[in-house]
């Protein structure tokens, strides 16, 4: 199972880059998710990353998939209504699709099955649990996850309000991955958060190969 760890828009960016750094070995990719940044400020901090020795192939801008193109990063993520071709030209997108991971989050089955048709490589699905990265909108819980799982053929990644103890059960409903962002940015030791939910994801693929495994 993936990892993915999503920055929070309102922690200094030295604690950003203090997690990241921690974290980055561990996880399969970091999301750099900072809405209200524009494309030179998404820039510089992709740098201070990269200086940190996190490698460019883990790093996952949400939005400006030029810019990823540019700096040849691992991914693009793009918001549940936000088309590529808004922002890039039909040759641009060609090329952002043979070379970058492309992610969309989805909140419905069909906008799920739309992101797979246009040829998104995975989706993050959610919230599936209540969070307060999320405020006032109900979770939209396991059922639902499982749906979407048993149905895409492409990576059903699970996100919001994920915590160590939901990783098996995620895990049993089929998804591809887990994506966090309060769970190890806003913890006092990420690093140490990062172990618990890796723990858990062991147990969790160790449980599968036990239930496949033919008896002797
Ligand atoms: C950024 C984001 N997108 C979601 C979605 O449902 O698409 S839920 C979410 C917040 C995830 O944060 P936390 O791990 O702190 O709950």
């Amino acid at each position: 199972m993936e990892i993915h760890v999503i920055t929070p828009e309102q922690l200094h960016r030295q604690r950003l880059i203090d997690v990241a750094s921690c974290v980055y070995p561990y996880v399969n990719a970091i999301h750099i998710r900072q809405k209200s940044w524009s494309s030179q400020e998404m820039k510089r901090f992709t740098h201070q990353l990269l200086e940190q020795g996190i490698p460019a192939s883990k790093l996952v801008l949400n939005g400006h998939p030029l810019l990823a193109l540019d700096m040849q990063l691992g991914g693009i993520h793009l918001p549940e209504q936000v088309q590529l071709a808004e922002s890039a030209s039909e040759h641009e997108c060609t090329r952002i699709r043979s070379s970058l991971r492309v992610g969309r989050s989805v909140h419905s089955m069909d906008s799920g099955k739309r992101a797979e048709q246009e040829g998104c490589d995975y989706v993050f699905f959610g919230h599936v649990y209540a969070t307060s990265s999320k405020p006032g909108i109900p979770p939209r819980g396991l059922v639902a996850v499982k749906e979407l799982c048993n149905t895409l053929h492409i990576p059903v990644i699970a996100i919001g309000g994920i915590q160590p103890q939901h990783v098996r059960e995620l895990h049993a409903m089929g998804v591809a991955g887990i994506a966090v962002m309060s769970g190890i940015f806003e913890a006092e030791q990420p690093e140490r958060q990062l172990e618990r939910y890796q723990k858990e994801l062991t147990k969790a693929e160790a449980t599968k190969i036990q239930i496949g495994s033919d008896p002797e």
